[in-house]
């Protein structure tokens, strides 16, 4: 499956087939020796009392992570198409429970949480206050972060209007920012560009993964770093452009903010690791 390119292996395992360990997950993600994805996702039973199903994220690296955006309306997709979810239900994440709306488009809407701004939700360690922006060094050159959690770790740079999201450094320093020390359970790092208030250009480089196509999480992370320094407005509604394609991003009077998109289905198969 894939949500605006961001792809996926889904593993159901409600039928009691045991999750996958890190090696397997390698395995799966791997695009010559298996059968290629930016991330797995699996599902199970809820753990809420609420909720239809739970659902379960790894890298393409292995590692673990607690919110995927784009996975979560792949998991909805999957789950309408088997007939356990229709309209409006809940979805059980690592950390949360998320509420899901089908769209008429085809796409999903997910309740995603509200960001969390204090750098102990993070993680970000060696700043002690909550700030708009953190001087993060890296090679000599101190760069504003913005950092926020959205049940995983973000970073996320405002690329200036000189050097439009094309021409950022993506390649580079997506991953010296990943690996930063300022991250200790490492980060996201997303590369915006605001055109007005309510367009955004992203591009992200994952955790675990290196730069994919879309990162759900990391379109809510832009949008709360940006909308904090008061330039969107999340209130209104942010469309979000990746190479992949386009996110809408709102946040509730509670904060809490939505993202809408699509989820398509690729391939079913048997695999035989
Ligand atoms: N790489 C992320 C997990 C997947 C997030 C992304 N695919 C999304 O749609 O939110 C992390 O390690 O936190």
């Amino acid at each position: 499956m894939h949500g605006a390119g961001n792809d996926f292996v889904v593993l159901d395992l409600r039928g009691g087939m045991p999750p996958p360990d890190a090696a397997l997950c390698r395995l799966l993600a791997d695009r010559h020796r298996g059968v290629g994805c930016d991330q797995i996702l699996t599902i199970a039973a809820p753990r809420s009392a609420d909720a239809v199903a739970s659902y379960g994220i790894w890298n393409a690296d292995g590692s673990p992570s607690q919110q995927c955006g784009n996975g979560a309306r792949c998991v909805a997709a999957w789950l309408v198409r088997d007939g356990a979810a229709a309209g409006d239900f809940v979805l059980d994440s690592p950390l949360a429970s998320h509420r899901v709306r089908q769209l008429d488009d085809g796409g999903f809407e997910v309740a995603m949480g509200a960001p969390a701004f204090a750098p102990a939700a993070i993680p970000l360690s060696g700043f002690e206050r909550e700030a708009e922006a953190y001087a993060i060094d890296i090679d000599g050159r101190e760069w504003p972060v913005g950092a926020v959690s959205m049940g995983n770790p973000h970073a996320v740079l405002e690329v200036d209007d000189v050097d439009d999201v094309d021409a950022a450094p993506v390649a580079t320093l997506g991953p010296a920012l990943q690996r930063h020390a300022a991250f200790p359970q490492q980060c996201n790092a997303g590369f915006a560009q605001v055109l007005d208030a309510g367009h955004v250009r992203l591009r992200v480089h994952e955790r675990g993964v290196g730069e994919t196509l879309a990162c759900g999480s990391g379109a809510c992370a832009a949008v709360a770093v940006l909308a904090r320094r008061g330039r969107v407005d999340a209130a209104a509604g942010v469309e979000v452009a990746l190479p992949g394609g386009t996110l809408r991003i709102h946040q509730g009077a509670d904060g809490v903010l939505h993202m809408a998109g699509p989820a398509a289905f690729v391939y079913e198969g048997e695999f035989n690791a």
